[in-house]
C-alpha cells in the first residue's frame, strides 16, 4: 500500500482534511481546527495519522512556527481516540536539516532583557520551548514510527530520539551537528541518544566530531531498527508496520510506550512498581478476554474489534 494513495482517498476525511495550499488542518475530537504551515497531518489508513514535515523547498529547515505547530499537533494527535499510531517523515528530497539558520541568528540576536539575569531568563525559557517541541512526541501516549530518508541533521535528530521506532532508507544520513554551529545541543539528543543506542563512546564521538553517521551504521548501533532500499519502500514498510499496532488493542499498544518510556528513566525496582499500579486498572479492559478467546481460536488480534481510546 503506498501512503500518497491512501492519502488522496482521506482527503474528504472530517478530521483530517490534508494539505491544502496555506497549510494542513487538524480538528481536535472537540472540533476546534488547527491550520498547520510547516507540517501535513492526513490519515492514510483507520488509526494511522500521518505528520510529515512540510517545507520541502526550505529542506524542512525547523523555524519557529514549527515548535508552537509540533505542540499542538501532538497535544491533539494525543486526545484523538480515532488515532492509534502514528507515522513522521519529511516532505521533499530529505527529512530535516535541522534549526533554520537565519531564524536561529536573528532570534538570539534579538534576545530581550534589561540585564544579564533577565536576558538568561528569556534564553532559558527559549530553549525551554525548544526541547518540548520534541518531548510532545514522548509524552504522546500513541507510539511514533519516524521513517528518515536523505540528510537528518541537528534537530531533525533531537526529533527522531524522541519517537519510538526509527526506520530509514539507504541514502540516510545522520549528524548531531551542534558543535559545528558553535553550541552544546540542547533540546534532546544529549539526553535521548545514549539511551538509544548503547554506546556511549559512539554517541561522545558523534556529539562532539559532528561526523555524519550513514544507514549501515545507524542500523548497527540500533540507532534505527529497519533499513529500506528506497523512500516509496519505507513509507510502505512504515503503514505495514503501524497497521499492525493500531490492530491491537490500544489499551496494550498505549500502555506499553507509557511503560517503556518510564522503565527507561527510572530503576527496575520502581518501574516494576509503576507497572503494577497501571495494570491493576488496565488489566480490567474487555480486550484481555477479547484477546486471549481470540488466541484460543487462532484469530489474530487483528480480527478482533476494539473500541478507541
Ligand atoms: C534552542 C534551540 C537550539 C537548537 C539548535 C539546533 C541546532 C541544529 O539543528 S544544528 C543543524 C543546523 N543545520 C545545518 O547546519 C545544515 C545546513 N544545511 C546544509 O548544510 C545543506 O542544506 C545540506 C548539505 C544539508 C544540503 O545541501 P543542498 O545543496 O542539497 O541544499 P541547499 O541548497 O543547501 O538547501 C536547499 C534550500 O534549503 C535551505 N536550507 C537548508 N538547510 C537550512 C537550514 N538549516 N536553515 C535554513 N535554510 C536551510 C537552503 O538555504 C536552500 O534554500 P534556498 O537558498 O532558498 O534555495
Amino acid at each position: 500500500v503506498r501512503l500518497t494513495v491512501a492519502r488522496n482517498q482521506d482527503l474528504s476525511a472530517d478530521l483530517f482534511t490534508g494539505v491544502c495550499q496555506t497549510g494542513s488542518v487538524m480538528s481536535s475530537a472537540g472540533g476546534s481546527t488547527t491550520r498547520f504551515t510547516t507540517l501535513s497531518v492526513t490519515r492514510p489508513a483507520d488509526g494511522i495519522t500521518h505528520v510529515e514535515l512540510n517545507r520541502p523547498d526550505k529542506s524542512n529547515a525547523m523555524i519557529r512556527a514549527f515548535w508552537s505547530e509540533m505542540v499542538d499537533c501532538f497535544n491533539q494527535i494525543a486526545v484523538d481516540p480515532r488515532c492509534r499510531v502514528v507515522i513522521f517523515s519529511g516532505a521533499g528530497k530529505l527529512f530535516s536539516t535541522g534549526i533554520d539558520l537565519m531564524d536561529l541568528t536573528s532570534d538570539i540576536r534579538q534576545l530581550a532583557g534589561d540585564d544579564v539575569a533577565r536576558v538568561s531568563w528569556n534564553l532559558r525559557r527559549f530553549i525551554t520551548m525548544g526541547q518540548e517541541t520534541f518531548s510532545v512526541i514522548e509524552k504522546c501516549p500513541k507510539p511514533v514510527i519516524a521513517a528518515v530518508h536523505g540528510a537528518c541533521i541537528g534537530e531533525g535528530v533531537d526529533l527522531i530520539t524522541a519517537c519510538d521506532i526509527r526506520l530509514c532508507t539507504q541514502d540516510a544520513w545522520f549528524q548531531v551537528k551542534e558543535v559545528d554551529i558553535g553550541l552544546a545541543a540542547d533540546v534532546g539528543t544529549l539526553q535521548r541518544l545514549p539511551r538509544v543506542i548503547g554506546s556511549r563512546s559512539l554517541v561522545s564521538e558523534l556529539a562532539l566530531t559532528a561526523r555524519k553517521m550513514f544507514s549501515d551504521e545507524a542500523k548497527s548501533c540500533g540507532l534505527v531498527s529497519k533499513v529500506f532500499a528506497d523512500k516509496e519502500a519505507m513509507m510502505a514498510g512504515a503503514l505495514e508496520m503501524a497497521s499492525e499496532i493500531a490492530g491491537r488493542s490500544p489499551v496494550a499498544v498505549q500502555g506499553t510506550k507509557i511503560n517503556l518510556i518510564y522503565s527507561r528513566d527510572h530503576s527496575v525496582p520502581d518501574s516494576l512498581d509503576y507497572m503494577a499500579t497501571w495494570n491493576m486498572s488496565m488489566l480490567q479492559t474487555h480486550d484481555v478476554l477479547k484477546s486471549a478467546q481470540a488466541a484460543m481460536e487462532k484469530k489474530s488480534p487483528a480480527d478482533v474489534p476494539f473500541s478507541n481510546m
